[in-house]
Protein backbone atom coordinates (compact mmCIF):
# COMPACT_ATOMS: atom_id res chain seq x y z
CA UNK A 1 0.00 0.00 0.00
CA UNK A 2 1.64 3.60 -1.08
CA UNK A 3 1.14 6.59 0.82
CA UNK A 4 -1.98 8.21 -0.78
CA UNK A 5 -3.86 4.78 -0.94
CA UNK A 6 -3.60 5.20 2.99
CA UNK A 7 -4.92 8.56 3.07
CA UNK A 8 -7.74 8.19 1.01
CA UNK A 9 -8.73 4.81 3.22
CA UNK A 10 -8.25 7.25 5.92
CA UNK A 11 -10.72 9.63 4.07
CA UNK A 12 -13.14 6.97 3.57
CA UNK A 13 -13.38 5.93 6.80
CA UNK A 14 -13.03 8.92 8.06
CA UNK A 15 -10.34 7.64 10.63
CA UNK A 16 -6.69 7.31 11.30
CA UNK A 17 -7.45 4.73 13.98
CA UNK A 18 -5.24 1.69 14.43
CA UNK A 19 -6.32 -1.22 16.66
CA UNK A 20 -3.75 -2.67 18.54
CA UNK A 21 -4.41 -6.43 18.92
CA UNK A 22 -2.29 -6.97 21.97
CA UNK A 23 -4.51 -9.73 23.13
CA UNK A 24 -3.46 -10.96 26.49
CA UNK A 25 -4.63 -14.52 27.10
CA UNK A 26 -5.04 -13.60 30.60
CA UNK A 27 -7.62 -11.35 29.87
CA UNK A 28 -9.13 -13.15 27.35
CA UNK A 29 -13.02 -13.40 28.21
CA UNK A 30 -13.41 -17.54 29.92
CA UNK A 31 -16.15 -18.23 27.47
CA UNK A 32 -13.65 -17.90 25.24
CA UNK A 33 -10.74 -20.38 26.82
CA UNK A 34 -12.82 -23.43 25.79
CA UNK A 35 -12.47 -22.78 22.02
CA UNK A 36 -9.68 -24.49 20.19
CA UNK A 37 -7.71 -21.08 19.53
CA UNK A 38 -8.53 -18.85 22.12
CA UNK A 39 -6.74 -15.87 21.07
CA UNK A 40 -7.81 -16.49 17.23
CA UNK A 41 -11.23 -16.35 18.28
CA UNK A 42 -10.75 -13.18 20.17
CA UNK A 43 -8.82 -11.59 17.49
CA UNK A 44 -11.56 -12.47 15.06
CA UNK A 45 -14.67 -11.44 16.92
CA UNK A 46 -12.33 -8.26 17.98
CA UNK A 47 -11.66 -7.45 13.84
CA UNK A 48 -14.78 -7.95 12.89
CA UNK A 49 -16.88 -5.37 15.20
CA UNK A 50 -13.72 -2.74 14.74
CA UNK A 51 -13.03 -3.00 11.03
CA UNK A 52 -15.35 -0.21 9.81
CA UNK A 53 -13.50 1.96 12.32
CA UNK A 54 -10.26 1.33 11.66
CA UNK A 55 -7.53 1.95 8.95
CA UNK A 56 -4.83 -0.55 10.84
CA UNK A 57 -4.05 -3.06 12.93
CA UNK A 58 -1.08 -3.73 14.93
CA UNK A 59 -0.74 -7.13 16.68
CA UNK A 60 2.21 -6.55 19.07
CA UNK A 61 4.69 -10.02 18.40
CA UNK A 62 4.67 -10.13 21.90
CA UNK A 63 1.88 -11.06 23.02
CA UNK A 64 1.71 -14.13 20.66
CA UNK A 65 5.31 -15.20 21.10
CA UNK A 66 5.25 -15.31 24.68
CA UNK A 67 2.56 -18.84 23.81
CA UNK A 68 5.16 -20.24 21.69
CA UNK A 69 4.27 -22.14 18.64
CA UNK A 70 0.50 -22.08 19.10
CA UNK A 71 0.82 -18.24 19.25
CA UNK A 72 2.70 -18.06 16.22
CA UNK A 73 -0.15 -19.83 14.87
CA UNK A 74 -2.76 -17.77 16.21
CA UNK A 75 -0.89 -14.94 14.73
CA UNK A 76 -0.67 -16.24 11.24
CA UNK A 77 -4.57 -17.10 11.17
CA UNK A 78 -5.18 -13.43 12.26
CA UNK A 79 -2.90 -12.27 9.78
CA UNK A 80 -4.64 -14.42 7.14
CA UNK A 81 -8.04 -13.32 8.21
CA UNK A 82 -7.58 -9.69 8.00
CA UNK A 83 -6.18 -10.31 4.19
CA UNK A 84 -8.90 -12.16 3.49
CA UNK A 85 -11.60 -10.23 4.59
CA UNK A 86 -10.33 -6.42 4.95
CA UNK A 87 -7.36 -6.54 2.58
CA UNK A 88 -7.75 -2.58 2.80
CA UNK A 89 -6.47 -2.57 6.24
CA UNK A 90 -3.13 -1.70 6.38
CA UNK A 91 -1.43 -4.14 9.22
CA UNK A 92 1.77 -3.47 11.13
CA UNK A 93 4.11 -6.74 12.41
CA UNK A 94 5.20 -4.78 16.14
CA UNK A 95 8.52 -6.39 16.35
CA UNK A 96 10.74 -3.57 16.94
CA UNK A 97 13.67 -5.58 15.33
CA UNK A 98 16.58 -4.73 14.16
CA UNK A 99 20.71 -6.52 14.06
CA UNK A 100 23.33 -6.88 11.78
CA UNK A 101 22.05 -6.88 7.98
CA UNK A 102 22.96 -10.64 7.15
CA UNK A 103 20.16 -11.16 10.35
CA UNK A 104 17.51 -7.99 9.46
CA UNK A 105 17.62 -9.66 5.88
CA UNK A 106 16.00 -12.47 7.38
CA UNK A 107 13.81 -10.33 9.87
CA UNK A 108 12.40 -8.85 6.50
CA UNK A 109 11.51 -11.80 4.77
CA UNK A 110 9.90 -13.48 7.98
CA UNK A 111 7.19 -10.20 7.78
CA UNK A 112 7.43 -9.86 4.34
CA UNK A 113 8.23 -12.78 2.77
CA UNK A 114 6.95 -15.74 4.52
CA UNK A 115 4.10 -14.10 6.00
CA UNK A 116 2.18 -10.32 4.85
CA UNK A 117 2.35 -7.68 7.16
CA UNK A 118 2.78 -4.35 5.33
CA UNK A 119 4.77 -2.62 7.60
CA UNK A 120 7.36 -3.77 10.65
CA UNK A 121 8.64 -1.60 13.70
CA UNK A 122 12.24 -1.35 13.86
CA UNK A 123 14.52 -0.47 16.52
CA UNK A 124 17.53 2.58 14.65
CA UNK A 125 19.84 1.57 17.29
CA UNK A 126 22.37 -0.46 15.35
CA UNK A 127 22.19 1.93 12.40
CA UNK A 128 21.62 2.36 8.41
CA UNK A 129 22.84 -1.51 7.33
CA UNK A 130 20.25 -3.16 10.63
CA UNK A 131 17.29 -1.05 8.83
CA UNK A 132 17.79 -1.23 4.91
CA UNK A 133 16.99 -4.47 4.30
CA UNK A 134 13.41 -3.83 5.55
CA UNK A 135 13.12 -1.30 2.60
CA UNK A 136 13.77 -3.55 -0.34
CA UNK A 137 10.63 -5.07 -0.56
CA UNK A 138 8.12 -3.43 -2.60
CA UNK A 139 5.21 -1.67 -1.31
CA UNK A 140 6.44 -2.66 2.58
CA UNK A 141 7.19 -0.48 5.09
CA UNK A 142 9.57 0.55 7.88
CA UNK A 143 8.05 2.35 11.20
CA UNK A 144 11.37 3.73 12.82
CA UNK A 145 11.26 4.26 16.62
CA UNK A 146 11.95 7.95 16.87
CA UNK A 147 10.63 9.34 20.28
CA UNK A 148 8.77 6.29 22.43
CA UNK A 149 5.88 6.52 24.96
CA UNK A 150 7.19 5.18 27.64
CA UNK A 151 8.98 6.26 30.88
CA UNK A 152 12.61 5.07 29.45
CA UNK A 153 12.96 7.32 26.66
CA UNK A 154 14.13 10.10 28.44
CA UNK A 155 17.21 7.23 29.56
CA UNK A 156 18.46 7.52 25.81
CA UNK A 157 16.48 9.62 23.28
CA UNK A 158 16.78 13.19 24.23
CA UNK A 159 20.82 12.87 25.07
CA UNK A 160 21.97 16.12 22.87
CA UNK A 161 24.91 15.64 19.96
CA UNK A 162 27.36 18.19 21.51
CA UNK A 163 28.32 19.43 17.76
CA UNK A 164 24.71 19.83 15.88
CA UNK A 165 23.02 20.30 19.53
CA UNK A 166 20.07 17.51 17.49
CA UNK A 167 18.47 15.33 20.39
CA UNK A 168 19.34 11.47 19.53
CA UNK A 169 15.46 11.29 18.48
CA UNK A 170 15.87 14.32 16.17
CA UNK A 171 19.44 12.76 15.06
CA UNK A 172 16.78 9.52 14.30
CA UNK A 173 14.59 11.64 12.26
CA UNK A 174 16.95 13.50 10.35
CA UNK A 175 19.61 10.39 9.74
CA UNK A 176 17.02 8.06 8.50
CA UNK A 177 15.36 10.32 5.80
CA UNK A 178 18.97 9.31 3.84
CA UNK A 179 17.86 5.26 3.91
CA UNK A 180 14.37 5.93 2.53
CA UNK A 181 11.37 8.12 1.64
CA UNK A 182 7.96 9.06 2.83
CA UNK A 183 6.79 6.18 0.40
CA UNK A 184 8.49 3.36 2.48
CA UNK A 185 9.67 5.04 5.98
CA UNK A 186 7.03 6.14 8.85
CA UNK A 187 8.07 6.84 12.38
CA UNK A 188 6.94 6.12 16.20
CA UNK A 189 6.01 8.91 18.41
CA UNK A 190 4.77 8.38 21.47
CA UNK A 191 1.35 10.35 22.51
CA UNK A 192 2.72 10.88 26.12
CA UNK A 193 5.39 13.13 23.85
CA UNK A 194 2.29 14.79 21.87
CA UNK A 195 4.07 18.53 22.38
CA UNK A 196 6.84 17.47 20.74
CA UNK A 197 5.12 16.84 17.73
CA UNK A 198 5.34 20.39 16.07
CA UNK A 199 9.06 20.04 16.62
CA UNK A 200 8.98 16.40 14.61
CA UNK A 201 6.65 17.88 11.91
CA UNK A 202 9.31 20.31 11.05
CA UNK A 203 11.98 17.62 10.77
CA UNK A 204 9.77 14.79 8.80
CA UNK A 205 6.48 17.19 7.18
CA UNK A 206 5.88 14.41 4.92
CA UNK A 207 5.89 10.92 6.48
CA UNK A 208 3.31 8.84 8.38
CA UNK A 209 3.71 8.89 12.25
CA UNK A 210 2.48 6.16 14.23
CA UNK A 211 1.41 7.49 17.65
CA UNK A 212 0.81 4.75 20.28
CA UNK A 213 0.10 5.73 23.60
CA UNK A 214 -3.85 6.92 23.43
CA UNK A 215 -6.45 5.31 26.07
CA UNK A 216 -4.50 3.26 28.77
CA UNK A 217 -1.44 5.72 28.54
CA UNK A 218 -3.25 8.95 28.79
CA UNK A 219 -1.92 10.73 25.40
CA UNK A 220 -4.44 12.65 24.17
CA UNK A 221 -5.65 12.41 20.93
CA UNK A 222 -7.17 16.23 20.53
CA UNK A 223 -3.17 17.31 21.18
CA UNK A 224 -1.86 14.81 19.10
CA UNK A 225 -3.48 15.64 15.88
CA UNK A 226 -3.21 19.51 16.62
CA UNK A 227 0.21 19.48 16.50
CA UNK A 228 0.63 16.13 14.14
CA UNK A 229 -2.12 16.30 11.26
CA UNK A 230 -0.67 16.99 7.61
CA UNK A 231 -2.32 17.28 4.49
CA UNK A 232 -2.24 13.69 4.42
CA UNK A 233 -3.48 13.59 7.26
CA UNK A 234 -0.10 11.74 8.42
CA UNK A 235 -0.92 10.24 11.52
CA UNK A 236 -1.60 6.55 12.81
CA UNK A 237 -2.89 7.07 16.10
CA UNK A 238 -2.83 3.57 18.00
CA UNK A 239 -4.91 2.63 20.89
CA UNK A 240 -4.96 -1.59 22.39
CA UNK A 241 -6.21 -1.97 25.64
CA UNK A 242 -8.28 1.33 25.67
CA UNK A 243 -10.22 -0.30 22.43
CA UNK A 244 -9.51 -4.07 22.97
CA UNK A 245 -10.17 -4.39 26.88
CA UNK A 246 -13.55 -2.15 27.08
CA UNK A 247 -14.90 -5.04 28.68
CA UNK A 248 -13.60 -9.03 30.07
CA UNK A 249 -17.12 -10.39 29.43
CA UNK A 250 -19.40 -11.89 26.80
CA UNK A 251 -20.27 -8.35 25.46
CA UNK A 252 -16.46 -7.72 24.67
CA UNK A 253 -16.38 -7.29 20.83
CA UNK A 254 -19.58 -5.09 20.92
CA UNK A 255 -17.90 -2.68 24.17
CA UNK A 256 -15.03 -2.60 21.56
CA UNK A 257 -16.68 -1.51 19.16
CA UNK A 258 -18.45 1.05 20.75
CA UNK A 259 -15.08 1.84 21.93
CA UNK A 260 -13.42 2.26 18.58
CA UNK A 261 -16.70 4.30 17.45
CA UNK A 262 -15.89 6.84 19.90
CA UNK A 263 -12.36 7.44 18.62
CA UNK A 264 -13.77 6.82 15.04
CA UNK A 265 -16.00 10.15 15.90
CA UNK A 266 -13.19 11.97 17.68
CA UNK A 267 -11.37 11.75 14.34
CA UNK A 268 -13.84 12.42 12.09
CA UNK A 269 -14.32 15.91 14.06
CA UNK A 270 -10.47 16.46 13.67
CA UNK A 271 -10.07 15.55 10.44
CA UNK A 272 -12.93 17.74 9.44
CA UNK A 273 -11.46 20.66 11.44
CA UNK A 274 -8.40 20.10 9.42
CA UNK A 275 -9.92 20.27 5.93
CA UNK A 276 -8.95 16.86 5.19
CA UNK A 277 -12.56 15.32 4.84
O1 LIG B 1 5.95 0.65 18.62
C1 LIG B 1 4.92 0.73 19.29
O2 LIG B 1 3.84 0.42 18.81
C2 LIG B 1 4.98 1.36 20.60
C3 LIG B 1 5.91 2.36 20.76
C4 LIG B 1 5.86 3.19 21.89
O3 LIG B 1 6.61 4.14 22.01
N1 LIG B 1 4.91 2.94 22.81
C5 LIG B 1 4.01 1.92 22.72
O4 LIG B 1 3.14 1.79 23.59
N2 LIG B 1 4.08 1.07 21.64
C6 LIG B 1 3.17 -0.10 21.54
O5 LIG B 1 1.83 0.37 21.36
C7 LIG B 1 0.90 -0.42 22.10
C8 LIG B 1 0.22 0.45 23.13
O6 LIG B 1 -0.78 -0.26 23.80
P1 LIG B 1 -1.87 0.43 24.75
O7 LIG B 1 -1.11 1.26 25.74
O8 LIG B 1 -2.57 -0.74 25.38
O9 LIG B 1 -2.78 1.26 23.87
C9 LIG B 1 1.72 -1.58 22.68
O10 LIG B 1 1.71 -2.65 21.75
C10 LIG B 1 3.12 -1.02 22.77
O11 LIG B 1 4.11 -2.03 22.69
Amino acid sequence: MNQQQLFEEIQKKRSFLCVGLDTDIQKIPPHLLETSDPVFSFNKEIIDATAEFSVAYKPNLAFYESLGSKGLVSLEKTVAYIKENYPEIFLIADAKRGDIGNTSNLYARAFFGEQDFDAVTVAPYMGEDSVKPFMTYPGKWVILLALTSNKGAFDFQFIEDRETGDKLFETVLKKSQQWGSEENLMYVVGATKAEKLKEIRAIVPNHFLLVPGVGAQGGSLQEVAHNGLNSKCGLLVNSSRGIIYASGEVDFAEKAKEAAREVQQEMEALLQEAGLI
